[in-house]
């Protein structure tokens, strides 16, 4: 017989390890309650398909998510995937920036195995739960053969996404993550992996980025597009020594002429500029509602705000050259 797969899995908190007071208490629940042990022991059935091991890296709702915690995890991540003993691991995530999570690893996992980011929608205590089936299934995916090379997957739902593309869709709703136009890189269906595609951005082991001797990461913030927008939080943000900005514009990641100077000046003072787009589905287009070349800004490709803030932030690790970065958004 073919031995069971050994997975790890790090628990970090979130939903996925809620209470609440009562069964039917599916908001205004404590995120972040249960040890790993307890995650596993409420779904027994782990044991007959993989050898699970549990570690607590952290125990926190996932809105309290940082770089700190992110240069801890992936630190974890990547010395555990070097081990031979070790063929995938389980990430037990809050859902609010599992996508952001997801795309982190995604660009400092350095090996091909398996790394499944998990979470659920309701509590633990919650009636049909969705935490156990879902870490079930996430075993299942870091346990298998079809996973391995795929990058970093966020998989809720009996739905597999790729970490770059995915993002959260709905706020409470058990089928919340989408990756929109792109679709679903597969499914997992009575205990069935099945793929359908695989992501062709680079990841994981093609990424030239590397964490494992950094203690920090650059200050990169975000803000964000409406109607009467004005310059104040660029600036302030500016001033508070930020040393990029992902400006996620309306439309096609259109500049406002009450904004647009701003970010001129930011760029003068030597801060990197990123437009994407607050819309969430399509390109958006280097040279089409700004010239990105005059202006020596960077178009963030199908990257939605927060994940071009990632991809910024490591890209600002190796280079402050704007066509090296615009590169890099072609690539990631
Ligand atoms: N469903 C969840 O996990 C939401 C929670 N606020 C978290 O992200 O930790």
């Amino acid at each position: 017989a073919e031995r069971l797969p050994n997975v790890t899995i790090l628990a970090t908190g979130g939903t996925i390890a809620g209470t609440g007071a009562s069964s039917t208490t599916t908001v205004g629940y404590s995120a972040a309650k249960l040890g790993v042990e307890k995650l596993i022991a409420s779904v027994p059935e782990l044991q007959k398909v993989a050898n699970v091991r549990g570690e607590q890296v952290f125990q926190i709702a996932s809105e309290n998510m940082n770089n700190d915690y992110w240069l801890k995890l992936a630190k974890r991540v990547n010395t555990l995937l070097a081990q031979e003993d070790v063929d995938g691991v389980v990430i037990t995530h809050g859902t609010d920036t599992i996508e952001e999570t997801g795309y982190f690893l995604d660009l400092v996992v350095k090996s091909q195995k398996p790394v499944v980011i998990v979470g659920a929608m309701r509590p633990a205590t919650a009636l049909s739960a969705d935490g156990p089936l879902n870490l079930y299934n996430a075993v299942l995916i870091a346990g298998s053969k079809e996973a391995v090379g795929k990058g970093v997957l966020v998989a809720l739902n009996d739905q597999i996404n790729a970490a770059r593309d995915v993002t959260k869709a709905n706020t409470s709703s058990p089928d919340a993550f989408r990756t929109g136009e792109l679709g679903y890189l597969g499914y997992v269906q009575g205990g069935r992996v099945v793929f359908y595609r695989s992501p062709i951005r680079k990841h994981t082991l093609q990424s030239e980025f590397d964490i494992s001797k950094l203690e920090s990461l650059p200050q990169v913030d975000i803000v964000y597009g409406y109607a009467n927008m004005n310059r104040i939080a660029l600036d302030a943000l500016v001033a508070a020594g930020a040393r990029g900005i992902v400006h996620a514009g309306v439309g096609n990641g259109s500049l406002a002429n009450a904004v647009k100077p701003g970010l001129i000046e930011a760029r003068k003072k030597g801060v990197l500029v990123v437009r994407s787009s607050r819309v969430g589905q399509g390109i958006v287009a280097r040279n089409g509602e700004a010239n990105d070349d005059e202006l020596d800004f960077v178009a963030s490709d199908t990257l939605s705000p927060q994940k071009a803030r990632i991809l910024l932030m490591l890209a600002l690790t190796r280079s402050s050259d704007t066509k090296q970065i615009q590169d890099w958004f072609y690539q990631y």
